[in-house]
């Protein structure tokens, strides 16, 4: 499975272009789609789910014309869709699965409905009961209740009353709010319950009424489309920005320090999940707007927790959940029931991956409870949903984390973790490589001291790795099992001491056998795959000095000093002999020398991160130097690059 490894993050700051709303983007496409004209659409968001609605579009023989930037063009069909049969894929896009149910059932062709797994298993019961109160003919084709969905022609009784249920998902009444204008004829929608997300409601309202058609409602429980209704493009659409993208850059300024910047959605926005900037202002943080704009940064005081009713931003309020974990005491997000069907069960969700972080969580069927603990670093699971990804982003400022398949933000977000690096500064890492005994270890350990930094000493992982495999009588050539043994190690690394499985093994990993041992399994790949997360999890704040043979290639590419550390085979093969024998140990010159080129040889020439000046390195050859110079040189061009 691919991952991200994030480090942590030390600060937040910077501006943000937000890309197009998803809920926008898909809906303005449907109605430019069932509008009489063209309609320019302009920032529309490039997406998984505007994708799916886009191919929709074509599919059904609407004219789809992209042109530069993120703008198209669309030539609406007047409400009929040229393509009378079809059969459509719909991904995991609710915004474009709802509406073009409800669409198609009104429009009297033969369609069929489907989606991934996942969009089968969300509900569209309530949906296709309305549509069959006005005569429509859907069936499902799997169980009763979920896509995917077959619709025939049928005889649309004009006029009269629909109930649809508005406490599962308000994407029921926006579909069939935006079909029913292809009735001609009045109809009224009453919904049973209370409904929820209503911000998402008068999102479908306004962008009907920009092409054309009012909507009258009374309080939220009744709207009546009147006789005559159809749609008229009104040329050229401009999207706004999405404001639950936004959501995780306002808490990066509120958590990070900020300010951080969001344009492109601001007080003017007709997206409800503005509102989130008031919920975290409520924890603190502090906000500013403009008619385009808003920015948080983080109180002096620190964030506080929150007991809120999140009815309103059921999307936004996720980002909530992961901002508790930097807040004084315990968030409360209630009335969330919503999050149940939406890509993933995300209560469910939410709180298993906050739990791997050490975090205190209560769930309830229609809330969460989130006490901020110590983090620990922990692999993420992000269940194909876009939002959990996202959220997660902002555990980084306190602890380093994995989030697994990162690309699942591509259904509203594709470069959100580049626009994230954009804004964020991790904790940095000076990473020296060389040959063994060239004075990695004895250079990084005190210039670590020195910047007050962590220090990793990787080339023990594997010394580690080689004494537990050998402990376990597992050959070092058995990838399999070794792999495993490095997955599992239990080590707890001491200021001058190392632990394993709670034994001290300070001296049992560095006599030459352990040298050789850990030389064998560290050419194993699935050895250092096993290693790698334990690696990057030092990569805390303020900052980590590590020292092996791929620091700067493999494990952090992207630290800001990389130096090689070399000196002549000879010395080498000296320095580690005298160090040996002050330990006690025996030693034979001769023998370490050749052993020593057998090791570098090994090292150099194996398939998996081989040790090489990367070019982005800096030489230092310590042959003539004392360690003081050698310190010392590390330390200038630490100061140099971490400026
Ligand atoms: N100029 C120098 N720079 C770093 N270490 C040196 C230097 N001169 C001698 N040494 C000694 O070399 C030995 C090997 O260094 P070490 O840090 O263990 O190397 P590595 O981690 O690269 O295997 C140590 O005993 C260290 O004190
Ligand atoms: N980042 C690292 C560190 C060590 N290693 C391996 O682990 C062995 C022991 O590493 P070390 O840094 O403790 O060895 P010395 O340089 O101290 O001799 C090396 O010979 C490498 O084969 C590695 O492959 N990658």
């Amino acid at each position: 499975m691919e991952f991200l490894d994030l480090s942590q993050q030390i600060s937040a700051g910077g501006t943000v272009r937000l890309p197009g709303s998803k809920s926008i983007s898909n809906r303005v496409l449907l109605l430019a789609a069932l509008a009489e004209g063209e309609t320019e659409v302009r920032d529309l968001l490039a997406s998984d789910d505007t994708e799916r609605m886009l191919d929709a579009l074509k599919t059904l023989g609407v004219g789809v014309d992209a042109l530069a930037g993120e703008s198209w063009r669309i030539k609406g069909c007047g409400g009929r869709f040229p393509v009378r049969q079809a059969e459509l894929f719909l991904g995991n896009a609710g915004t474009a699965f709802r509406p073009l149910t409800a669409a198609l059932a009104l429009a009297g062709g033969d369609y069929v409905l489907r989606g991934v797994a996942r969009m089968h298993e969300r509900p569209i019961g309530d949906l296709v009961d309305g549509l069959r109160q006005l005569g429509g003919n859907v069936t499902y084709l799997a169980n009763d209740g979920f896509p995917p969905l077959h619709l025939k022609p049928a005889t649309i009784r004009a006029g009269g009353t629909v109930q649809v249920r508005g406490d599962v998902s308000s994407q029921f009444l926006t579909g069939l709010l935006m079909a029913l204008p292809l009735t001609g004829e009045t109809a009224t929608v009453d919904v049973i319950g209370e409904l929820i997300s209503k911000p998402y409601i008068e999102i479908t309202l306004a962008i009907m009424a920009r092409f054309g058609v009012q909507v009258q409602r009374e309080g939220w429980q009744r709207f009546t489309v009147p006789a005559g209704s159809r749609y008229v493009s009104p040329g050229t659409v401009y999207v706004e920005g999405d404001a639950s993208s936004a959501s995780y850059f306002l808490a990066l300024g509120a958590i990070g320090g900020g300010p951080v910047r969001v344009e492109g959605v601001g007080r003017d926005s007709i997206q409800g999940d503005v509102r989130f900037a008031e919920a975290l202002a409520q924890m603190g943080a502090e906000i500013e707007m403009g008619p385009n704009w808003m920015a948080a940064r983080a109180p002096k005081s620190g964030l506080v927790a929150v007991d809120l009713d999140c009815n309103h931003i059921p999307d936004a309020a996720m980002t909530l959940a992961t901002t508790a974990l930097f807040a004084k005491g315990t968030t409360t997000l209630r009335n969330i029931a919503s999050w149940r069907v939406k890509e993933t069960d995300r209560i469910a969700a939410m709180a298993t991956e906050l739990r791997k972080l050490g975090a205190v969580v209560e769930e309830g069927e229609d809330f969460i409870r989130v006490t901020p603990a110590d983090l620990k670093p922990a692999a993420i699971d992000t269940y194909d949903d876009h939002r959990m990804a996202m959220c997660f982003s902002l555990v980084a400022f306190g602890t380093p984390l994995r989030i697994n398949d990162p690309k699942c933000v591509a259904k509203t977000f594709p470069d959100y973790f580049e626009r994230f690096a954009g804004v964020t500064q991790a904790a940095p890492v000076v990473a020296i490589d060389g040959p063994s005994a060239s004075g990695k270890g004895t250079v990084a350990a005190r210039v670590a001291a020195a910047l007050g930094f962590a220090y990793l000493d990787s080339g023990a992982l594997y010394r580690l790795t080689a004494l537990a495999a050998q402990r376990a009588g597992v050959d070092w050539a058995d990838e399999e099992r070794v792999a495993a043994i490095a997955a599992a190690l239990d080590v707890e690394f001491l200021e001058n001491e190392i632990r394993l499985d709670g034994q001290l093994v300070g001296d049992a990993i560095r006599t030459e056998a352990m040298s050789a041992g850990a030389s064998k399994v560290a050419a194993l790949p699935a050895v250092r795959e096993a290693l790698l997360f334990r690696q990057r999890a030092f990569n805390t704040k303020p900052g980590l000095v590590g020292d092996g043979r791929d620091m700067g290639s493999v494990i952090f590419p992207h630290a800001p000093l990389k130096v090689f550390l070399t000196a002549s085979a000879e010395v080498r093969a000296e320095r580690r002999y005298k160090q040996l024998i002050e330990k006690g140990l025996s030693a034979n010159l001769t023998d370490l020398l050749l052993d020593l080129q057998q090791r570098d040889e090994r090292d150099s020439q194996r398939s998996v991160a081989p040790l090489r000046q990367e070019r982005d390195a800096k030489l230092l050859d310590t042959t003539g130097l004392t360690i003081e110079q050698a310190v010392d040189q590390v330390l200038v061009w630490s100061r140099e690059a971490l400026k």
